[in-house]
């Protein structure tokens, strides 16, 4: 019996063993900013870039997470905290499981982030700070709810009627909206060259 114990302990792999295997380090990418700041563009498109490295990456959004694991949860401070506390979770296993974490969500609360940041080691954090107006994401107005938000149809809205709290400290911070789609994803990929995530 002994000798099964030590014999699965043996067989454990550890997150060390994946990020060997897969040729690169597990971070959490942390895309922060406004609606329509261009946050789910860019990440899509650095995962487009890290996935012909090789790389083991998965993309959280709204799209992938507000449906399901978070659909009870609206957009109240409370939810929003929650939001960000489960996706936080999600991404730091996804570390574990030697995948790159990449999140594009508004957390728009400089606490929230921050919790989020002590739940994995220094530097396996990178917040990436989408830079970008609110007269620009107004006027892109991608899906429509700032036209909403004005006609006060959308109680809560970030940036109307309730706080974004720019980040103070974030690894890195990317105009988006000024810079094109492309001159921001060269500048991530610089960045975690440079902080050797990835190795070419
Ligand atoms: N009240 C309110 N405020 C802000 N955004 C709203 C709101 N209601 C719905 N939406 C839509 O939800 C998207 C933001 O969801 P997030 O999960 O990123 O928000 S948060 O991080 O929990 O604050 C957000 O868009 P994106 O940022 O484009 O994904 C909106 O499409
Ligand atoms: N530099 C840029 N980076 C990302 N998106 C950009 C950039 N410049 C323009 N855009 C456009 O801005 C819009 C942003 O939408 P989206 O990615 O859904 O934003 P968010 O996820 O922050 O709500 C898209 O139509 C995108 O093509």
């Amino acid at each position: 019996m002994a000798e099964n114990n030590i014999h699965w302990h043996q067989a454990l792999i550890s997150r060390s063993d994946r990020e060997l295997r897969h040729g690169h380090k597990s971070v959490i990418l942390w895309f922060t900013g406004l609606s329509g700041a261009g946050k789910s563009t860019l990440a899509h498109a650095i995962e487009r870039r890290l996935f012909e490295k090789h790389c083991a990456t998965f993309v959280f959004d709204g799209d992938n997470v507000r449906h399901g694991l978070c659909s009870d949860l609206g957009f109240t401070q409370g939810d929003r905290e929650e939001n960000i506390r489960r996706v936080g979770e999600m991404a730091k296993l996804f570390t574990e499981a030697g995948v790159i974490a990449i999140t594009a969500f508004i957390s728009p609360f400089s606490a929230d982030r921050e919790r989020v940041r002590s739940l994995v080691a220094t530097n396996d954090f990178i917040e990436i700070y989408c830079r970008c107006t609110i007269d620009v994401c107004e006027q892109r107005d991608v899906k429509g709810l700032y036209a909403k938000a004005r006609q006060g149809l959308i109680p809560n809205f970030t940036g109307i009627s309730s706080p974004y709290e720019i980040p103070q400290n974030p690894e890195l911070t990317v105009d988006t909206g000024k810079l094109s789609l492309d001159e921001c994803v060269e500048q991530v990929l610089a960045y975690l060259k440079l902080q050797r995530v990835i190795v070419y």
